[in-house]
């Protein structure tokens, strides 16, 4: 497959560009200053590349796609594709794939520790002792997770591992999503999201992000989950509107939040940094050794086959 040309976004975990490079020929675009410069200098052997791999945190935006007329396949290394031009991708027939599966066991595990993090103030003990505090006082007394009532926005793959683990610390289950899950048992479904903040003790916000999506953790539904509540956040950014988190959580009209993705990412408002019952992490749910390897050789497999003619493991389009 050498003769097929694969442009990637960015340096990706797992040797991902390494193992790429062995199969097809590798064309690194982080070298570039810009996708124009890149198919200037690559003049000759643009029409060569028939796939593009990119992340959570690089596009495959309309303005690369079209510099690229014979691409046939984007892959994302996430499982979150809102940062590639699906319509796009859609009017030109290029198939596009994610690493969904094998990344949900971490995210609901992030999601879980985010919580167990905000309520224990697990960071901020962790400071207190290593500051040499504990040698003067104790460490002053935090809220309990177990029972607390937690309500997940978006029941789906990842929702749904959050849910099982939060119904082991014993916590009533609520989801708000699109429509009822016949398989969510005795989980609570919510067809609007501000009843299901004024219902939970925890919101913690696992959808995809899109149109419907975006800021759909608004003001009313901050104000909703109120003083004592507590936003975990493993999706998307832009899903919260994040000045209006950042002054809930300032003038403590919110409990707290656990934070592994921003709005304008790595841009985090430093206005949180100060907060103990704020726990800020830099977009790592999924970065574990051993999923990012399970989620590169997903790509991997996925544009495999799709250059052998078989069906794509895990296909969006
Ligand atoms: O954010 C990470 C992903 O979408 O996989």
């Amino acid at each position: 497959m050498k003769s097929i040309g694969v442009l990637m976004t960015i340096p990706m975990p797992s040797n991902l560009a390494e193992k790429l490079a062995t199969r097809f020929t590798l064309f690194k675009l982080w070298n570039y200053p810009s996708i124009e410069s890149f198919s200037e200098t690559h003049a000759d052997s643009v029409h060569t590349i028939r796939a593009f791999v990119c992340d959570a945190k690089s596009a495959a935006d309309a303005k690369s796609i079209d510099a690229l007329p014979n691409l046939e396949i984007v892959s994302t290394n996430s499982v979150g594709f809102d940062k590639i031009d699906i319509e796009k991708c859609r009017e030109r027939g290029i198939r596009v794939t994610n690493t969904p599966d094998v990344l949900t066991d971490d995210v609901a595990d992030f999601a879980i520790g985010l919580a167990l993090a905000v309520f224990r103030k697990i960071p901020n003990s962790d400071g207190f002792l290593k500051n040499g505090l504990w040698k003067h006082s104790d460490y002053p007394l935090t809220t309990k997770f177990s029972g607390k009532e937690v309500g997940i926005v978006g029941l789906g793959r990842i929702g749904s591992a959050i849910a099982k683990r939060a119904a082991a610390f014993g916590c009533p289950i609520s989801y708000h999503s699109r429509s009822q899950k016949p398989e969510a048992g005795s989980y609570k479904y919510y067809p609007n999201i501000l009843d299901l903040a004024a219902n939970s003790q925890v919101l913690v916000v696992a959808c995809a992000l899109n149109e419907q999506t975006r800021h759909i953790v608004n003001r009313g539904v901050i104000d909703a989950l109120g003083p004592k509540g507590v936003i975990v956040n493993i999706g998307r950014g832009p899903i919260i509107d994040e000045p209006e988190l950042v002054s809930a959580l300032v003038e403590g009209r919110l409990g707290g939040a656990g934070l592994d993705v921003f709005e304008n990412e790595p841009n985090v408002p430093e206005e949180l940094f100060s907060l103990e019952n704020v726990v800020l992490t830099p977009h790592v749910g999924s970065d574990t050794e051993e999923t990012c390897k399970d989620m590169a050789d997903l790509v991997i497999a996925n544009l495999v086959a799709h250059f052998s003619g078989n069906p794509l493991l895990t296909p969006i389009l």
